[in-house]
C-alpha cells in the first residue's frame, strides 16, 4: 500500500464486521505494539519520504470525518462539532470528483503530528456502550490523507488514501439497543446494506450497464471512487472466534467472497506542471506573431492577402485571433498563478485551493430559489405564448449559466461562457475552432466525464437538483461547441478564399431531460448590383442536420479542387433552409440572360405578369396559411403541454415502476451471482462426483458393517441384559451370603461367648482341681511323712511299695494335669487367635462386600452409560466407534467374569471359616475329655490312698 502511495495510485482500506470483533482495534489500535494500521501506515509513509532525494518532496494532509445517523461530520473541527452539530455534505465535481465542501484538511510535517491529530479526532467521535461492546463505534470513520510526491524534474504523484472503520453490523436483540442506541443501529445497517448492494451492482455491471445505488447512503456516496472507480481497495474482515456468533461470521464471509470479486479500475494519478505551462507558452507565443503580422498587415492598408498566406485565414485571425490570444493569456496567467501557488507555501496553497473550492461548490439560495421558481413556472405556464416561453427560458439559461460557472475553476472560461450566453449584441457572435474550442472543452469537461454522463438518477434534494442541472447545461454546452467546432473547420475546408463568411451563433434550449441544438447562420445573401451587402440574412438551423449537409458535401469534394462548388457550406445552409444559393440565383439570371429573344419579350412578361398574379395569390394563400398555421401552433401548444402534463405523470409511473423493477432486478442479480456461484461450484461437484460414487460404495459397504454391528450391538444388548440379571443374581446371592455370614458371625460369636464361658468354667474346675491336687499332694506329703515316721516306727515294705507307686503316678497325674493345663492354655489361645481371626475375616468380608458392591454399582452405571453411548452408536453407525463400545463390553464382560472369581473366592472362604472352626471347637472338645480323664484318675488315685492313720 505503501509503494502504491509513492507511485501516485488511491487506496482504500475499510474494516467490516459484526459488532465488537476488532475492527477499531485493527485500524487504530492502542499505543505500542498494538497499534494498528493507521499509525503504522503513516511511520511508513514518512520513513519512505525520509528515504527520498533532497530534491524530492513530500506534501501529506490528513481529513477525519464520520458518517453518524447518516450525517456528516468534521471531527477535526471541534467547534463545528460541539457548537451546532454542523453537518456536511458529498458533492461531485466535474474535476475534483467527490468532494465535501467545508471539511478542514490539516497539514502534517511529522507522524507524532499525524498520532496527536487522529486522537484528537477520534476524542470527537461517537461511541457507545451496547451488551456487546463497552465502547462501541456509533458511526463510520474515514480517516483520508493525502500525499502528493514531487520529484526535482516536475513529476508529481499524488494519491489519496482512505482508512475506513466501519461501525459494527448489529442485532438489536442481542446488543438489547434502545431509543437512541437504536435509531443508531438502524442507521449504521442500512448504510451497510447500501454498501452490500453496491458490491452486488457492481458485480453485475460487467455483463448489463447499471447505476449502483452510490448515493442511496452517505458512506457509499463517499466511497464512490474507493468502491468502484480509480483506487486500490482492501477490505479488513474482522470476525469472532466466539461459536455464539457463528452466523454473524458466516455472513462477513459470504460479504468477503463477493467483494472479492469486484474489480476497481486504478490509475497513476501522475502530471508535470513544467510541461503543461512550457506547452501553453510556446502556443501563446505562436499566436502573438500570428497576430503581429496581421496587425502589420492591417497596418499598411491590407495588400495583397496571398503574400502571407491565406487570406481567409488572416481575416479570421485578425477579427478574432485577439481574442483567442486573449482568452489563451488569460490561462496562461492563471496558470503562472497556479505555479507560483505551488512554489509558495504549501499551506498558502492548501488555503487558496480550499477557498476555490467551497467558492465554486457553494450555490447562492436566492439563486435555487429564483430557479425553482422558473422551473414551477415553466411547467405551470405551459400555455404560454412562445415568445414569453424564449424570455423565460433566456433567464433561465442565464441563471442556469451563472450555476454552470459555479462549477468550474477557471474564472476566464466562465466569462467566455457567460458571454456566449447573453443573445442580443455582437459580442454574441463567437467564432471558434481549433485549439481555443478544445480547451474550452477540456476546461468544461476536464479529463473526467461530465457528471450528467454517469448517472442518471433521480434526486430530490435542491442543492443535488442545482448540481445537476448545472452539470446537465455544461454538457449541452459542450456539445453544442463541439459541434460548431466541426461546422466552422468543415465550412474552412470546403469554402473557397474571398467566399462570405460563416458566422455561428448557437442556441442552446436546455430541457430537463433534452438538448436542443439550433444556430443562426448568417448568410450574406442579398447583394446590390455592385455586390454589395445590403443586409445580411439569418438562418435558423439544426446544427446536427447542418453538419451532417457539410459533411456529406466535404465528402464529395476533392481537396485543392474547390472550383466544382461556390461555397459548399452556403448550398448546405440553403439546403437545409429550403432557399436557393447564390449559384443557383446566378445561374438563372445567366439563363436569363443569356437566353432572352426579342419574340419572346412579350410572351415572357405576359408569362411574368401571370407568375407574379400567380405569386400574390400564393401569397395571400400563405398568409391564410399561416394564420392556419399559427392557430394550429397555438392549439398545437395547448396540445403539447397537455400532453406533456399527461407524459409527466407518465414519467413518475414509469418511474414508479421503474424502482421496483430495480428492486426486482437487485434481486435477479443477486439470484444470477448465487447461480453464477453454484455453477462454479457444479463444477468441482463434477470432480467430486466420481469421488462421491466411490464414496457411495464404500458407504453401502459401511452399511453391511454398521447392520453388522446393529446385530452385534444387539446381540450386546441381549447379553448385556442377561449379564445385568445375572448381576441382579449375584447381587441378591451376596446380600443373603452376607446376611448369613453376619448371622454365623452372631451364632458364633454367640457358641465363643459360651465357649469361652465353658473354658472359664473349666479353667475355674482346673484351679479347683489344683486346689485339691495341693491339697492332696500336702495329704500326701502328709500320709508320707506319717508313712516316714511309721517307717520309722515299724518298716512296712508293702506300703513303702505303694507309697512309691503312689508318688509315681501322683508324680506322672501331675505330669499329665500340667500337661492338660498347658495344652488348656493352648487351646484358649488358639480360641482368642480363632476368635480375632474370625472377627478380622468377618471385617474384610465386609468391606470386601462393601467394595464389591461399590463396583457393582459402578459397573451398572458404566453399563447404563454404555447403553446409552451404544443406542448413540446405533443412531450414527461409525465402525471405529462401534468397536470401541465392542471392546468396553468385552472389558466389561472381562471385569464380571473377575468379580465372578472374586465372588467365588469368597464364598470358598465362607465355606472353609465353618470347617476350620469346627476342627478348632473338636479340639478344644478333645482337650476338655483329656481334662476331665486327668481330673477322673487323679480322684481314682486319691481314693486309692491309704487313710491316715
Ligand atoms: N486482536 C485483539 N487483541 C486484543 N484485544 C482485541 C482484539 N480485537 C479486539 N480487541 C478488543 O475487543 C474490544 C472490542 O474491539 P473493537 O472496539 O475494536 O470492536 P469493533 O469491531 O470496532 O466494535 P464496534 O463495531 O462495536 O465498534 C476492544 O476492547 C478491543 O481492545
Amino acid at each position: 500500500m505503501l509503494s502504491h502511495a509513492f507511485d501516485g495510485y488511491n487506496n482504500c482500506v475499510f474494516a467490516y464486521g459484526q459488532t465488537g470483533s476488532g475492527k477499531s482495534y485493527s485500524v487504530v489500535g492502542s499505543a505500542g505494539d498494538d497499534r494498528g494500521l493507521l499509525p503504522r501506515i503513516v511511520e511508513g509513509l514518512f520513513q519512505k519520504s525520509a528515504a527520498m532525494s533532497k530534491d524530492s518532496k513530500m506534501k501529506m494532509v490528513v481529513s477525519v470525518m464520520e458518517i453518524y445517523n447518516e450525517e456528516i461530520r468534521d471531527l477535526l473541527n471541534i467547534q463545528a462539532v460541539s457548537a451546532s452539530q454542523k453537518k456536511l455534505d458529498v458533492r461531485l465535481h466535474p474535476t475534483l470528483g467527490v468532494t465535501i465542501p467545508g471539511l478542514t484538511e490539516h497539514p502534517l510535517d511529522s507522524c507524532a503530528n499525524v498520532i496527536t491529530i487522529v486522537h484528537a479526532g477520534l476524542d470527537n467521535r461517537k461511541v457507545g456502550s451496547t451488551a456487546m461492546n463497552a465502547s462501541s463505534s456509533r458511526s463510520h470513520c474515514i480517516f483520508t490523507f493525502k500525499t502528493s510526491f514531487v520529484e526535482p524534474d516536475g513529476n508529481t504523484k499524488s494519491s489519496q488514501t482512505h482508512l475506513v472503520d466501519l461501525a459494527g453490523s448489529e442485532r438489536a436483540s442481542r446488543t438489547g439497543a434502545e431509543g437512541d442506541r437504536l435509531k443508531e443501529g438502524a442507521a449504521i445497517n442500512k448504510a451497510l446494506s447500501t454498501l452490500a448492494r453496491v458490491i452486488y451492482k457492481e458485480l453485475a455491471k460487467a455483463g448489463v450497464r447499471k447505476n449502483p445505488p452510490f448515493r442511496d447512503s452517505k458512506l457509499t456516496h463517499v466511497l464512490k471512487e474507493a468502491l468502484a472507480g480509480n483506487s486500490k481497495t482492501v477490505m479488513v474482515a474482522a470476525i469472532s472466534p466466539s461459536a455464539v456468533d457463528y452466523d454473524e461470521t458466516l455472513s462477513t464471509m459470504q460479504f468477503c467472497r463477493q467483494v472479492k470479486m469486484v474489480q476497481t479500475k486504478a490509475v497513476a494519478n501522475t502530471s508535470n506542471e513544467k510541461g503543461i505551462e512550457a506547452e501553453l507558452r510556446r502556443e501563446a507565443e505562436m499566436l502573438r506573431s500570428k497576430l503581429a503580422i496581421a496587425e502589420a498587415n492591417a497596418g499598411a492598408g491590407g495588400g495583397d492577402p496571398s503574400s502571407t498566406g491565406s487570406a481567409h485565414v488572416d481575416e479570421v485571425l485578425s477579427k478574432y485571433g485577439r481574442g483567442k490570444v486573449d482568452l489563451l493569456v488569460q490561462k496562461l496567467e492563471q496558470t503562472e498563478q497556479l505555479s507560483k501557488f505551488y512554489g509558495a507555501s504549501y499551506d498558502e496553497w492548501l488555503a487558496e485551493e480550499k477557498r476555490k473550492i467551497q467558492k465554486s461548490a457553494t450555490v447562492d439560495p436566492d439563486q435555487i430559489e429564483r430557479f425553482r421558481q422558473q422551473q414551477a413556472n415553466r411547467e405551470d405556464d405551459g400555455s404560454a405564448s412562445e415568445h414569453e416561453d424564449s424570455d423565460a427560458s433566456a433567464d433561465t439559461a442565464k441563471d442556469e449559466f451563472v450555476l454552470c460557472n459555479c462549477l468550474t475553476r477557471e474564472a476566464a472560461i466562465s466569462d467566455t461562457i457567460e458571454t456566449f450566453a447573453r443573445g442580443d449584441d455582437e459580442t454574441n457572435r463567437i467564432s471558434v475552432t481549433g485549439p481555443i474550442a478544445r480547451e474550452l472543452l477540456s476546461a468544461l469537461g476536464g479529463s473526467r466525464a461530465l457528471p450528467g454522463e454517469e448517472e442518471d438518477e433521480e434526486v430530490d434534494d435542491p442543492q443535488d437538483l442545482m448540481d445537476r442541472a448545472a452539470a446537465h447545461k455544461t454538457k449541452a454546452l459542450a456539445q453544442c461547441w463541439r459541434s460548431c467546432v466541426e461546422v466552422e473547420s468543415l465550412a474552412l475546408r470546403v469554402s473557397r478564399p474571398g467566399a462570405p463568411k460563416l458566422v455561428l451563433i448557437p442556441h442552446v434550449a436546455i430541457r430537463p431531460d433534452e438538448i436542443d441544438l439550433t444556430c443562426e447562420v448568417i448568410v450574406s445573401a442579398e447583394y446590390n448590383d455592385d455586390g454589395e451587402v445590403i443586409r445580411e440574412l439569418f438562418h435558423r438551423a439544426q446544427l446536427e442536420l447542418l453538419l451532417k449537409f457539410l459533411q456529406d458535401e466535404a465528402a464529395g469534394l476533392n481537396e485543392g479542387e474547390h472550383g466544382t462548388y461556390d461555397n459548399a457550406w452556403e448550398i448546405a445552409v440553403a439546403r437545409v433552409t429550403g432557399r436557393a444559393t447564390r449559384a443557383e440565383v446566378k445561374k438563372m439570371q445567366a439563363d436569363l440572360s443569356t437566353a432572352p429573344r426579342p419574340s419572346d419579350v412579350g410572351r415572357l412578361g405576359q408569362t411574368t405578369e401571370e407568375l407574379r398574379l400567380e405569386l400574390a395569390q400564393q401569397q395571400s394563400a400563405t398568409g391564410r396559411i399561416e394564420s392556419e398555421a399559427s392557430d394550429t401552433r397555438a392549439a398545437h401548444a395547448r396540445l403539447v403541454s397537455e400532453e406533456s402534463k399527461e407524459l409527466q405523470r407518465e414519467c413518475n409511473m414509469v418511474r414508479r415502476l421503474e424502482s421496483m423493477a430495480e428492486s426486482q432486478t437487485v434481486e435477479l442479480e443477486m439470484q444470477q451471482f448465487q447461480l453464477e456461484a453454484a455453477r462454479r461450484e457444479g463444477a468441482a461437484a463434477s470432480r467430486l462426483r466420481a469421488e462421491a460414487q466411490a464414496l457411495r460404495s464404500e458407504l453401502g459397504s459401511a452399511e453391511l458393517r454398521r447392520s453388522a454391528a446393529r446385530r452385534g450391538s444387539e446381540d450386546a444388548h441381549a447379553s448385556g441384559d442377561s449379564l445385568r440379571s445375572e448381576l441382579g443374581v449375584l447381587q441378591r446371592e451376596l446380600s443373603a451370603m452376607r446376611r448369613a455370614a453376619e448371622e454365623a458371625r452372631v451364632a458364633e460369636g454367640q457358641q465363643a461367648e459360651r465357649e469361652l464361658r465353658m473354658l472359664q468354667q473349666q479353667s475355674g474346675d482346673a484351679q479347683r482341681l489344683r486346689g485339691e491336687l495341693d491339697q492332696a499332694r500336702a495329704q500326701l506329703a502328709a500320709a508320707l511323712s506319717a508313712v516316714e515316721v511309721i517307717d520309722a516306727q515299724e518298716p512296712d515294705a508293702d506300703a513303702a511299695e505303694l507309697v512309691r507307686r503312689l508318688q509315681r503316678e501322683g508324680a506322672a497325674l501331675r505330669k499329665r494335669c500340667g500337661e492338660a493345663l498347658s495344652e488348656a492354655g493352648a487351646l484358649r489361645s488358639e480360641l482368642g487367635e480363632l476368635q480375632r481371626e474370625l472377627s478380622d475375616a468377618q471385617a474384610a468380608e465386609c468391606q470386601q462386600a462393601e467394595q464389591e458392591l461399590r463396583m457393582l454399582q459402578c459397573q451398572s452405571d458404566e453399563t447404563r452409560r454404555l447403553r446409552a453411548e451404544l443406542g448413540a452408536l446405533c443412531a450414527q453407525p461409525q465402525g471405529a466407534q462401534l468397536a470401541a463400545v465392542q471392546r468396553q463390553l468385552a472389558e466389561t464382560r472381562k471385569r464380571l467374569k473377575a468379580q465372578e472369581a472374586l465372588t467365588e473366592a469368597h464364598r470358598e472362604a465362607s465355606r472353609d471359616l465353618p470347617a476350620s472352626f469346627e476342627s478348632a471347637m473338636a479340639a478344644i472338645d478333645q482337650a476338655r475329655q483329656q481334662l476331665e480323664q486327668a481330673n477322673a484318675q487323679g480322684a481314682a488315685g486319691a481314693k486309692g490312698l491309704p487313710r491316715r492313720r
